[in-house]
């Protein structure tokens, strides 16, 4: 795509969707043309660092040449990186501050990247009349093996999951006994994981809970209608996810329910009910969260302390210098030279221990554990409903793809171990106050 078609569109085209602590996305929403149906991903930076600690670029070579080959291409989002001038930008940040669109506190914190030089073009999978699509952040779908795991650790963290344990430590700085008992009904990954309907209604439920919970706050779930958020504390908006879920769920009803006493039509355990009638059987049916686990888990054999005492990195000692290891940021090339023994030794089966390569595959399963996945549904043309879809109702098409699958940087190695270090701390501490007895237990497979 030329800049010039780009740089021709108005700044006003363009809406305010969503962003992540390190890009900012624009819906396009001008008159019908080549920009119908796309995103533009911007790269934004810290107001307080003239550079900000936001990774490098969003690398499009490194989606197509690394992401696409493990993941398959159906399941990830064509993009393209489009060159613009620093005016165009310049235009476009205006026409979004502006527009008031941005959370306060990501608006505090950060802002756009005029000279940033270039943007992402992308499909935009939120866009669409009458469409609904459905953002969840899985995060890690699995318990490490015991073999590299210190004996502090090792009980702890192959029975308990790093995302239950993680929540714990975040909610537990406010309100330690609320944390354990948020975590005894909360989601767990390893549900959704599963493949296994009832958990995957489980964790269903767990994440709409959440997303009540926090007002639409939490990040594990989203919904978007037309391309507009979904604000549970808002009833208008919570109406149209409402009546959107009626029209395709395959559930009958509760006025002809045969149950004694049926929800209220409107009710958001009724609501809930139709979106885990929808959203189970599209899962099941996608590869795409059995493809991330084993990614995962494939990519990280050594859990983090394994890669550090494995690899001499000595990540639990500050006072060690940094390993040269960790110094250079992978190139493309290292990574596609990565992949390509990785091929090769699978062919073989055998399994590298080229101390690069062990760090990268690391990095590549960090990638994987914080991507989100979209489940797109969107009405399928009138006349089309009689083909059906076996994954959905008869009048809709359901897609499900990973976003958000930037690379890494290198240097955030140190953070992981001592992320780590803290999360186990804080959940021993916990099972030594309370004892383990009751506590949920997260388990692997079906
Ligand atoms: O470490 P985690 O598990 O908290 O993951 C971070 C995410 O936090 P959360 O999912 O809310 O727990 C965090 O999400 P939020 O910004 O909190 O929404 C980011 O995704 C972060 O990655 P990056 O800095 O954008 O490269 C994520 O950092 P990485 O661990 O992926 O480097
Ligand atoms: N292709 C897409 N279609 C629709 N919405 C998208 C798309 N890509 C991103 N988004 C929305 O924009 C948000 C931010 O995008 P993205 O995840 O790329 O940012 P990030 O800064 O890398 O996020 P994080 O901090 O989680 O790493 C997503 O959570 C999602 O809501």
């Amino acid at each position: 795509m030329a800049s010039t078609a780009l740089e021709s569109t108005s700044p006003h085209d363009w809406r305010y969707t969503a962003e992540g602590g390190a890009n900012l996305v624009l819906s396009f929403v001008g008159a019908r043309g080549p920009f119908t149906g796309k995103l533009l991903r911007l790269r934004k930076k810290k107001l307080a660092y003239a550079t900000g600690l936001i990774p490098d670029e969003v690398d499009v070579e490194f989606g197509r040449r690394i992401i696409k080959p493990l993941l398959g291409e159906e399941q990830i989002v064509d993009m393209e990186r489009v060159a613009v001038s620093k005016g165009w930008l310049v235009a476009l940040k205006a026409a979004l501050s502006g527009s008031e669109a941005r959370p306060a506190h990501r608006a505090a914190e950060d802002e756009v990247d005029e000279d940033a030089g270039v943007v992402v073009l992308a499909e935009d999978l939120v866009h669409g009349e009458g469409v609904m699509a459905i953002e969840i952040k899985p995060k890690w779908g699995f318990l490490p093996s015991a073999t590299y795991l210190s004996s502090s650790s090792r009980d702890i963290k192959t029975t308990y999951c790093r995302f239950c344990m993680h929540s714990y430590m975040k909610k537990a700085k406010s309100n330690p006994a609320l944390a354990i008992e948020e975590h005894q009904e909360g989601y767990c990954p390893l549900d959704l994981y599963s493949g296994d309907d009832r958990r995957i209604g489980r964790a269903v439920e767990a994440l709409w809970r959440a997303w009540e919970l926090s007002e639409g706050a939490a990040n594990n779930l989203r919904f978007f209608y037309e391309g507009v958020r979904v604000e549970p504390e808002e009833p208008a908006s919570v109406a149209h996810l409402h009546s959107f879920l009626t029209g395709v769920s395959p559930l009958p009803s509760p006025i002809h329910s045969p149950s004694a006493s049926p929800l209220p039509f409107t009710s958001s355990p009724y609501t809930l009910s139709l979106l885990v009638s929808i959203l189970v059987p599209i899962l099941l049916a996608s590869p795409l969260l059995a493809t991330l686990a084993t990614l995962q888990a494939s990519l990280d054999p050594l859990d983090i302390e394994g890669v550090s005492s494995q690899l001499g990195l000595h990540l639990d000692d500050d006072s060690q210098p940094p390993s040269p290891l960790l110094s250079s940021q992978p190139t493309l090339q290292e990574w596609i030279a990565w992949l390509a023994g990785r091929e090769t030794a699978e062919a073989a089966d055998s399994s590298s221990t080229d101390h690069r390569s062990v760090l990268l595959s690391y990095l590549l399963s960090a990638t994987f554990k914080d991507c989100s996945i979209f489940i797109r549904l969107a009405p399928k043309p009138k006349g089309a409903a009689l083909l059906g879809d076996a994954s959905t109702s008869l009048n809709f098409s359901a897609s499900v793809k990973a976003i958000d699958l930037d690379p890494k940087p290198l240097s955030r190695l140190p953070k992981y171990y001592d992320l780590d270090r803290r999360i186990v701390e804080a959940w021993k501490t916990m099972l030594e106050e309370r004892g383990a007895e009751g506590i949920r237990k997260c388990a692997e497979g079906v």
